[in-house]
């Protein structure tokens, strides 16, 4: 079953997770904590849409079980349930700009590539497999939202660093019981830790030396031991004038702590099996699918930087300028670059081992190189298109003022009032330099890895044989 906004933001409110910000744990319900309730309202209203029956069709799907549930569960088998998907994902990523880059269909897409491959977890031990089907449909019945992770702490990284046992510091399972198994240490880098239902943790690499960090388990957010700790909020004020993108889409972002947590056995889906934890991310395609939605996303967060773009220019009438058009063909070059990409994926798609039609990994894992290095660029072209705009920025208090005049006379566009002209400056502050801003920057960077261990996969994953052979018969 579907559920409403409200229905959400009850559930939340109910689970009185335990989350530290700012030096004190949040105590009453976190739908009403400022640095909160601008996004539990954005997710909110994406869980309206789907039962809004304008949008039915489109967000939801009949399930086996003949149960109404969001798009993102559906397995898709066919190009037409390929289609719907993405059409799906880019209709929640426009009420946002594609700036949650964890709206629930990105995690539940996951939680359905490794509920559709029960039998892979299921191959040396039955109970985890029907251990990750019954996680999958439970999500799909009652609409759970996810958190994830899959970084350990950045103490160290050097290939020849492995923890001393005496000082854990990243999470592993320190004991098992006839209840499940217990786990000490901690997790990266949890985005929206605490403001989902349950938090989907799955094998980090590097530590696969030791069989105790090897283990993927789902738990609510609320079970006992399991900590959020927020970083500083970047909701500056619930002014949408003033902070149009950081009041309604800081998502936050938290690392997690495990203070001796027991996950029962029902909940564990893999534990201590090397071949499983090595090959699960490529037999479920787990990541394929996940790049189809955040390519989906990155789309529609091109697009709006176009808008913004054209907008901006006009504004202050810099249209006849050839270097504006050449900056701004940039931007069209790289949605219609991302654009191909999708359809090429699309279009490449083919069925799994599961049953469902994966879409090519090539294009996107060619975007997921791509966009964390062009993403930068976007938004210094939208600084420099804008020069002192983005500076001179009254707040909604200063139209107020007895100095609005002023503001109003000198602050005016080419064919805009002051207004106008501030609230889309403010607008494009918040996307390019505010703290939301430049962590929008950085989510882009780092949202799927490192980029530079993504270029490795992207190399050594490509076959290269043909245009190899290609050289050798050009030569003889
Ligand atoms: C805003 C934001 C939100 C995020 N949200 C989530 C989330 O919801 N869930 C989640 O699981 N993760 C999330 N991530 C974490 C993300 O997956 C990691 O940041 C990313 O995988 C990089 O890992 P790291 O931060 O530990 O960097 P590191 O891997 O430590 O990299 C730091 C630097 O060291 C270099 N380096 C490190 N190791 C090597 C190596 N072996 N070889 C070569 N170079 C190396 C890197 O190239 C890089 O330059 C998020 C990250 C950000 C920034």
């Amino acid at each position: 079953m579907t559920i409403s906004g409200s229905d959400y933001i009850k559930r939340i409110d109910a689970l009185n997770n335990e989350i530290w910000f700012n030096g004190n744990k949040i105590t009453g319900n976190i739908s009403e904590h400022p640095a909160f309730k601008g996004i539990l309202k954005s997710k909110a209203r994406l869980f309206d849409l789907q039962q809004n029956n304008d949008y039915k069709e489109l967000l939801t799907f009949k399930s086996s079980k003949n149960i109404e549930a969001g798009f993102s569960f559906q397995q898709p088998t066919t190009l037409e349930d390929l289609k719907k998907r993405r059409l799906a994902t880019s209709f929640w990523s426009r009420t946002n700009a594609g700036l949650l880059g964890r709206s629930p269909d990105y995690v539940n897409t996951g939680m359905m590539a490794l509920g559709t491959a029960h039998e892979l977890f299921g191959k040396h031990n039955p109970k985890f497999g029907s251990n990750i089907l019954r996680i999958y449909e439970k999500a799909m019945q009652q609409d759970l939202t996810f958190t994830h992770t899959f970084i350990n702490p950045q103490v160290n990284r050097s290939t020849s660093y492995l923890e001393d046992d005496s000082n854990i510091i990243a999470a592993k399972v320190v004991k098992e019981t006839k209840d499940g198994i217990v786990i000490k240490g901690a997790r990266l880098l949890s985005t929206q830790g605490g403001i989902t239902d349950e938090i989907l943790v799955i094998p980090a690499g590097g530590n696969f030396i030791d069989e105790s960090y090897i283990y993927a388990f789902s738990i609510p957010s609320n079970t006992p031991g399991l900590k959020f700790l927020c970083r500083e909020s970047f909701v500056l004020s619930d002014s949408s004038f003033d902070y149009p993108l950081g009041s309604r889409f800081e998502e936050m972002d938290t690392i997690v702590v495990f203070d001796e947590v027991i996950v029962p056995w029902e909940n564990v889906f893999l534990y201590k099996d090397y071949n499983i934890a090595f090959s699960m991310f490529q037999d479920t395609n787990f990541n394929t699918l996940l790049l189809y939605q955040a390519l989906t996303r990155m789309i529609v967060k091109t697009e709006f930087i176009l808008g913004l773009a054209e907008n901006l220019i006009d504004a202050i009438n810099i249209g006849e300028y050839q270097h504006v058009k050449d900056k701004v063909s940039e931007i069209i070059v790289t949605l219609e670059i991302l654009k191909g990409l999708q359809l090429s994926a699309e279009i490449q798609a083919k069925e799994n081992n599961w049953g469902t039609l994966v879409p090519d990994a090539k294009p996107l894992n060619t975007a997921i190189y791509y966009y964390p290095r062009i993403y930068p660029r976007l938004v210094e072209i939208i600084q420099l298109l804008s020069g002192s705009s983005l500076i001179t920025l009254p707040t909604d208090k200063d139209f107020q003022s007895p100095v609005r005049n002023y503001i109003d006379q000198y602050l005016q566009g080419a064919n805009s009032t002051a207004e106008d002209k501030v609230k889309l400056f403010r607008l494009a502050w918040d996307l390019c330099m505010s703290p939301f801003g430049t962590r929008q920057t950085h989510f882009e960077r780092f949202f799927f890895g490192d980029p530079v261990k993504l270029s490795m996969g992207l190399y050594n994953g490509y076959d290269k044989n043909q245009y190899i052979d290609y050289i050798k018969e050009f030569l003889s």
